[in-house]
């Protein structure tokens, strides 16, 4: 493998690094692009594995030794200070992070993003250990404009709703509007290790990602998840494209949303990860602020694209409106818009995203055509007991 070198002409130095979930969809792909482009050693703790099994077997591969599973809930498990003091660096990705989950299970969304991300803090600020650890831009909430009257020309104004680390707020509902208990729970989070670097001298940075989506993101209920659960939206209308159902538009898919490509954002977190001079001390909004879309569009243009990938017809009604009561239970609220500003990233690691919402659903949608369709046809051709 060539010599690596950082953003300043400097050699990287191999280095070990402890990442907390990575079995899950952005851990998988971290994992995969550090064994192959690198030369890092990586102790992968989390409490599944099934999406990186193809890196951990068999024996023979060419990173073989350089990647370590360690079956383990951060919840409980003295192993973890261990492992951190392993480690040069810690990545955590640990979370509950699925909407569906925020209002019907709000007590274990709070715990899991904020009191299980603690001792993972004080182990690295103890042990004089950088820690990388993953928010979200939910922490922003809703846009100013949201609150403008709906004839606001200021609702023009990229002022009123492009997102700021430095200087948007926070701007969540309602306490009974318990969708943001994530958010909230991040948000204190985000506060404490920004604490923890001015006090103690901690190295950290912070990632909020904006929509990252790609092959292995959640799963398809009935297939590799429960039939009852709700994943994020890609997932939810690749499983209404796979069964030939209509896409379910929440209060009518008014919300927009930027997509960015796995491949893309992971790309920045490399970066992150080999320049710490230019990443500690950060938060950094990582997404693609050219691929904007409605929830609307975003169901129209996966069904032309599944369409094409898969040589299946249109449905005649490609998709329905739920209500959001209805989808997600009492006490969903939800984000209206989010273009993240890409400033801080540009300015401290060189980093744009690059590929755009048709190429990135063309290749994903590939993935989950060629990944589910046999088994999802299998499901549904069997019996339904009575
Ligand atoms: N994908 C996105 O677009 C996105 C957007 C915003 C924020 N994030 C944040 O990025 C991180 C990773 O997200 P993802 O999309 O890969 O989600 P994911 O659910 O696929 O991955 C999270 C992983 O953490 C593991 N985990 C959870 N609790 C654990 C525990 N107690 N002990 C050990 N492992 C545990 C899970 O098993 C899972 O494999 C999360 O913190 C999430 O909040 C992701
Ligand atoms: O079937 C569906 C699923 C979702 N939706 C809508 O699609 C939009 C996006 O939903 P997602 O499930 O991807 O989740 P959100 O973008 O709201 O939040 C996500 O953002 C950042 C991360 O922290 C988390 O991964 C998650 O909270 C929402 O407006 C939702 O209401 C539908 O209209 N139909």
């Amino acid at each position: 493998m060539a010599a690596r070198m950082d953003l300043d002409g400097r050699l990287i130095k191999p280095m070990t690094i402890c990442m907390i979930g990575a079995g899950g969809f952005i851990g998988s792909h971290l994992c995969e692009k550090l064994m192959a482009e690198t030369p890092h050693k990586v102790l992968a703790l989390d409490v599944y594995n099934d999406k990186i099994k193809h890196l951990l077997e068999p024996d023979s591969l060419p990173w073989a030794g350089r990647i370590e599973f360690h079956r383990i809930n951060i919840k409980h498990d003295s192993r973890l200070e261990g492992l951190i003091k392993m480690a040069d660096l810690t990545i955590n990705l640990a979370a509950i992070c699925t909407p569906a989950d925020y209002n019907t299970r709000p007590l274990d969304t709070i715990y899991s993003n904020f009191i299980d991300a603690l001792p993972v803090v004080k182990y690295c600020s103890e042990n004089n250990k950088r820690l990388i650890h993953f928010s979200t831009c939910e922490v922003y909430g809703k846009t100013i404009g949201s609150f403008l009257p709906k004839d606001s020309p200021l609702r023009k104004d990229p002022a009123y709703y492009v997102l700021k680390e430095d200087t948007s707020p926070c701007i969540f509902g309602s306490i009974e509007k318990q969708r943001w208990s994530y958010a909230c729970a991040k948000q204190l989070i985000e506060r404490l290790i920004y604490a923890e670097g001015v006090e103690n001298g901690l190295d950290f940075t912070i990632v909020r990602p904006f929509n990252w989506i790609g092959p292995r993101m959640d799963f398809i209920p009935g297939i590799d998840g429960p039939s009852e659960g709700v994943p994020r939206v890609l997932a939810c209308f690749s499983n209404n494209l796979l069964r030939r159902e209509p896409l379910k538009l929440v209060d009518g898919g008014q919300s927009q949303r930027t997509f960015v490509y796995i491949k893309d954002a992971i790309e920045a977190v490399l970066l992150m990860i080999e320049n710490p001079d230019r990443a500690n001390g950060h938060i950094f909004n990582v997404g693609n602020p050219n691929n904007e879309v409605t929830v609307r569009q975003l169901a129209e243009m996966m069904t032309q694209v599944y369409t094409k990938v898969s040589g299946e017809p249109m449905l005649q009604s490609p998709s329905i409106d739920v209500s959001s009561k209805e989808f997600y239970g009492e006490g969903y609220d939800d984000s209206d818009k989010r273009i993240p500003d890409m400033t801080i990233i540009n300015k401290q690691l060189g980093w744009n995203p690059k590929t755009s919402l048709w190429d990135l659903l063309e290749s994903t949608l590939t993935y989950q055509h060629r990944t589910y369709a046999e088994a999802i046809k299998k499901s549904m051709a069997k019996p339904t007991a009575f």
